[in-house]
């Protein structure tokens, strides 16, 4: 296994991400929160845009996983070659993309994408943020090193489970003869329990720990008797 992904075994990843128009998108901001991360016990930090990737490389030392986001719909996930090789320019270890079925907006299969990502950065490590198990078969084929079920319940093929999508969780960890990192919709320490008993390599939590804005929606619906 490489050691990389051995450092991250058994660990909590922590994705640290603000979205355009909030307060803490910010290159410095974000790079403070997965400090902070890091001093509680993040093996492995999750982060969005080129600016954040590069600001968290000069301080950060555990290793990260990189993405952009191009727009909000279908493939949006480092939907394309050229942004995958922009995010691993940026020193990140692994780079996360888009792990479905579905076109991607260069018209390159997942598996050009993996065969590019090798020949310009072969040092760099793909994440596939899969949505089905049908994806998560298809990124294995294509050679992608982690499969991740970051898109279950946002790609149309799963239903938006309130909490982790667990039977999706299962399936992919049935198939898979590599790492899977459980991703989305973690929300409680008890899950991220769970997900390692079900065989996660990783757990990646975001928003429960690092969106502040949610996170005071959950209290604020919860102190008005709002049902959220
Ligand atoms: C679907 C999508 O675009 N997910 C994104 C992927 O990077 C992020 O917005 C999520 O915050 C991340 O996956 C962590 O998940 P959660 O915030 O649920 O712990």
């Amino acid at each position: 296994m490489h050691p990389m992904l051995e450092r991250l075994r058994g660990g909590l990843i922590v994705s640290c991400q603000a979205y355009p128009g909030e307060p803490m998108l910010d290159p410095r901001t974000m790079t403070q929160v997965a400090q902070a991360a890091v001093a509680g016990g993040a093996v492995g930090i999750r982060a969005k845009g080129l600016d954040d990737l590069r600001t968290m490389r000069t301080v950060l030392d555990v290793p990260i996983i990189g993405l952009v986001k191009v727009g909000d719909e279908g493939v949006y996930i480092t939907p394309t070659l050229a942004d995958a090789l922009a995010v691993a320019r940026t020193g990140a270890e692994i780079v996360a993309l888009d792990g479905t079925r579905r076109p991607r907006p260069d018209g390159r299969t997942l598996a050009d994408t993996v065969a590019g990502i090798r020949a310009a950065a072969p040092d760099v490590l793909v994440m596939a943020d899969c949505g089905s198990v049908a994806d998560a078969e298809a990124a294995q084929e294509a050679g992608c090193d982690v499969l991740g079920t970051t898109l279950a319940g946002y790609s149309g093929e799963r239903p938006k489970t309130q909490g982790p999508d667990w039977d999706l969780i299962d399936a992919v960890v049935a198939i898979a003869d590599r790492p899977v990192f459980v991703e989305g919709r973690v929300h409680r320490p008890e899950q991220a329990a769970e997900a390692m008993r079900r065989g996660a390599w990783a757990v990646v939590v975001g928003t429960a720990i690092t969106h502040p804005t949610t996170l005071t929606r959950w209290f604020d619906d919860a102190v008005r008797g709002h049902h959220g």
